[in-house]
């Protein structure tokens, strides 16, 4: 039959059919495929109970020893997939990154709108993708050469104060990373720990407290948020509400005062100077529109940002005291390097292999985000023959990934020296910033930021002070051993002493001689 003797009402049924047909034998074998293994769970609760509550990372590795790389549990019908192995969270989170770069919705989130300021929970869609472009130019390896005059006057501030006082380096490291934090944000410099900018940032922890699970019922619930606020019991409804005026007060009254600022003359390269630059080129609508992205992406900085690398440095003082050797090699490496008569700068950092290992040591050796943040899957999707279905809680095991044997053997071991081969950096070690930042295009837009910082901050302190086991009355070392308390998302090192001294007379005289 020739193609033109075709009825095209025919064919076009004929291909409807053929379609609907696939279609549905598509569906059936994706729903035919299994779930991933995971413990059998109960009606209704699913596996409330054998989700772990202490330790995340930990818990959910146990269950991968048993059930394999992925393992599914449901909670209330809602499933979690977690990740046991890199390689599962590299095929899914990069590779197929357009379907698993979602967050799980907050109903709470939506009620106190707290993506205004905090797009790291945001769906994954426009507003999402417009806040990530304006922060991921900011933070690029080439853009983030022009922050290091801030990370240089900081750290800089923080060899006086442990000079000053050893005892609080706990207060000064915070000090430190939220310093770093406001002024790549906002160009303001925080004045101490009473400083009003950090007190407006601090008070926006109302937020965590309002989404700390099971605090509302209308999280499980989400129809009770369309209840009148006079209604009895709907009294949560006025809470979140002033939650939400607050938030707003808070991360506009900031970004005003950045703004005052540069306003009166205090040129600067701030992010915040870098949109307002760009939004002054803008229409008025467009430029309202990009200062509104602005106030979030600013304080994002800052909640991303401070608490994360000030872990990360805390894991440093801790590893320093624990492991002498591992100091005694940095310093060697700093005194041939840099030498007696200076401190180290950004410049150095190409000549400091053992220093560069070491920091990578410092993000492996403790993941400051275990469970990383959870991303969501969009659609329904077939990995190894298991189906994971859309809307999935998806949480890759960074922890199990950076204690690895086989990829970091005695894992457990602060051991920069892994990374090294013939005194330089070797490639074939799997990078740890590959884990501890997340994947796809979720990953970490501040990891640059991060490690420059954690690198100065190493550097400096290793030139100029040594750190040991705190000492009893005796003046004998204490045992001292690696604790770490966790919350939800993150896992910082509890809190420990230890002893910071000036390695020399001269070491000291070189920061008194500081002018910055
Ligand atoms: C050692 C320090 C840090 C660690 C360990 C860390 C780790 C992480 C991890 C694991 C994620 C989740 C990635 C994913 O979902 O796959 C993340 C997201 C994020 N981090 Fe970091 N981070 C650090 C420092 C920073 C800094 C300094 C900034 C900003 C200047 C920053 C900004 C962000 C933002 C904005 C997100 C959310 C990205 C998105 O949802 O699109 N982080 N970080």
């Amino acid at each position: 039959m020739a193609l033109e003797t075709v009825d095209p009402l025919w064919l076009s049924v004929s291909i409807l059919a053929v379609s609907v047909f696939a279609l549905v034998y598509l569906k059936r074998r994706r729903s035919a495929a299994p779930l991933p293994p995971g413990p059998p769970g109960w009606p209704i609760i699913g596996n409330l109970f054998d989700y772990p509550k202490e330790d995340l990372a930990k818990g959910l590795f146990e269950l991968h020893k048993r059930y394999g790389p992925l393992v599914h549990l449901s909670i209330f019908g809602k499933s979690t997939i977690s990740i046991g192995s890199f390689e599962a969270a590299s095929d899914l989170l990069d590779k197929r990154s357009a379907n698993y770069s979602d967050r799980p919705t907050l109903v709470i989130g939506d009620l106190t709108d707290i993506y205004h300021w905090n797009f790291p929970l945001m769906s994954y869609g426009p507003g999402w993708r417009a806040r990530r472009r304006i922060l991921h130019h900011e933070l690029l390896p080439e853009s983030i050469a022009k922050y290091r005059q801030y990370q240089m006057h900081v750290t800089h501030n923080l060899l006086r104060n442990l000079l000053a006082s050893p005892k609080s380096f706990g207060k000064h490291l915070h000090q430190t990373f939220t310093a770093i934090a406001i002024l790549v944000a906002y160009g303001l410099e925080p004045q101490g720990d009473d400083d009003k900018y950090v007190g407006m940032l601090r008070g926006l922890s109302i937020a965590a407290d309002v989404c700390v699970p099971g605090k509302y019922l209308v999280e499980s619930l989400p129809v009770l948020q369309h209840l009148p606020s006079w209604f009895p019991g709907a009294g949560f409804k006025q809470e979140l509400a002033y939650v939400k005026r607050r938030m707003r007060e808070i991360t506009t009254g900031i970004w005003q005062a950045g703004k005052r600022h540069l306003e009166e003359g205090a040129e600067n390269d701030s992010v915040l100077a870098a949109i307002v630059r760009n939004a002054a080129q803008l229409d008025p609508d467009a430029a309202a529109e990009q200062e509104e992205m602005g106030l979030g992406i600013a304080t994002t900085i800052w909640t991303a940002g401070a608490g994360t690398t000030e872990s990360g440095a805390l894991v440093f003082f801790l590893a320093m005291a624990l492991y002498p050797d591992v100091q005694k090699k940095a310093q060697e490496e700093l005194d041939r390097v840099i030498g007696p008569s200076r401190l180290p700068d950004f410049s150095d950092r190409d000549s400091l292999p053992y220093i560069n290992a070491l920091v990578k040591e410092v993000l492996r050796w403790h993941v400051t985000t275990p469970t990383s943040l959870p991303h969501a899957s969009l659609k329904d999707d077939i990995y190894n023959g298991y189906r994971i279905p859309a809307g999935s809680i998806v949480l890759p095991n960074l922890w199990a990934f950076a204690q690895d044997p086989e990829v970091y053997p005695d894992p457990s071991r602060f051991n920069p020296d892994r990374y090294l081969k013939d005194g330089q950096l070797n490639e074939e070690v799997r990078d740890p910033a590959t884990i501890v930042f997340g994947f796809g295009r979720r990953i970490c837009p501040g990891q640059h930021l991060a490690a420059a910082s954690l690198f100065i901050t190493c550097a400096s302190v290793l030139h100029a002070f040594n750190i040991t086991p705190p000492l009893d009355t005796n003046g004998k070392p204490m045992p001292m051993e690696a604790k770490f308390v966790n919350t939800s998302i993150t896992s910082d090192p509890a809190k420990f002493e230890c002893e910071i001294t000036p390695r020399s007379p001269a070491r000291a005289a070189l920061i008194e001689q500081l002018v910055d």
